[in-house]
């Protein structure tokens, strides 16, 4: 189990700083809300955590492991795993094989573009161990279905997916490697309310796991519900951070991106926001 740290993360963008010097950490079994305004540099963010893109300054610690200079396929070796604001298919798969990649890949190393599991499975294990090493894989990804509430949609070709169904698979195919942390980038815009539903329960579930789970999040009431805390940023810095309740009644904060649209959360989730001048 290992915190993750941001450490006075900056990056710049020729003239524009999308993030501007943002610590903070998310531990092990929390739900970390990172909220904003459009432009605030959410995604920049998850995109120099995941190593999608090296900081110009600071840096990401994953317990002791520096996480930052690594790519991206180091750091979700070493548990990183992210979804994004438009899902990120494996055409040509089923549901189950757009799994069973993932459950390979993490066990035998991964490919680019996906390759189907079997063919990620090592030749020289002898057919025996192969064909074992194949149903584990399948029998794995089946229960992660089930799990996320998917299971329905096995074996259906990932073509035929509508926007939420991709969406849910993403995720499944995310918690699928049972990851240290989960970075989620608006897992709930375009979903109905039974989709939601489910993605709240999975992201609960990991959570309970023991995930670190960075959820960015416009739909702000279901963020705060699920959160155990919250960063805002605006304009790359973070301008606070705190319990939800605490957040969403900053007065900088409702300035910068809430306005006075924001309904009190469910629950007693009060307590004190640092906010960042
Ligand atoms: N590759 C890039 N090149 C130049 N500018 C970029 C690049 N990526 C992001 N930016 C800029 O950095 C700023 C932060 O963008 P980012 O996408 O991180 O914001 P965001 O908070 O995720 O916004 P949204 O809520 O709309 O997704 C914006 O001004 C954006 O235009």
């Amino acid at each position: 189990m290992s915190t993750l740290e941001v450490r006075d993360v900056s990056m710049r963008f020729g003239g524009v700083l999308a993030v501007d010097g943002v610590s903070f950490t998310a531990r092990s079994g929390e739900v970390l809300g990172v909220m904003g305004p459009n432009g605030a540099g959410k995604t920049t963010l998850f995109n120099v955590i995941s190593g999608v893109q090296r900081p110009t300054s600071g840096s990401v610690m994953l317990g002791e492991i520096p996480l930052n200079g690594k790519p991206v396929h180091a750091v979700a070796a070493c548990g990183v795993t992210r979804t994004f604001q438009t899902p990120v298919m494996f055409w040509g798969l089923t549901v189950r094989e757009s799994v069973e990649v993932a459950l390979a890949a993490r066990a035998f190393g991964g490919a680019y573009p996906p390759l189907p599991a079997r063919e990620l499975i090592p030749c020289g294990l002898g057919l025996r161990a192969r064909r074992r090493a194949e149903a584990e894989v399948r029998e794995r990804a089946d229960a992660v279905l089930e799990r996320a509430g998917i299971g329905a949609m096995a074996s259906r070709a990932t073509e035929s997916l509508a926007f939420g169904e991709e969406r849910l698979l993403e995720l499944a195919r995310a918690l699928a490697v049972e990851p240290t942390v989960l970075l989620l980038d608006e897992p709930l815009s375009g979903l109905n309310p039974d989709e939601v539903d489910a993605v709240i329960a999975s992201i609960r579930r990991a959570r309970a796991d023991g995930v670190a789970v960075l959820l960015v999040e416009h739909a702000v009431g279901e963020l705060l519900a699920v959160a155990d805390r919250v960063v805002v940023l605006d304009h790359g810095r973070k301008i606070a951070e705190g319990a939800p309740d605490a957040v969403a009644s900053a007065p900088l904060v409702i300035d910068a991106y809430l306005g006075d649209e924001l309904e009190a959360p469910a629950g007693d989730r009060g307590g004190e926001a640092r906010v960042t001048p």
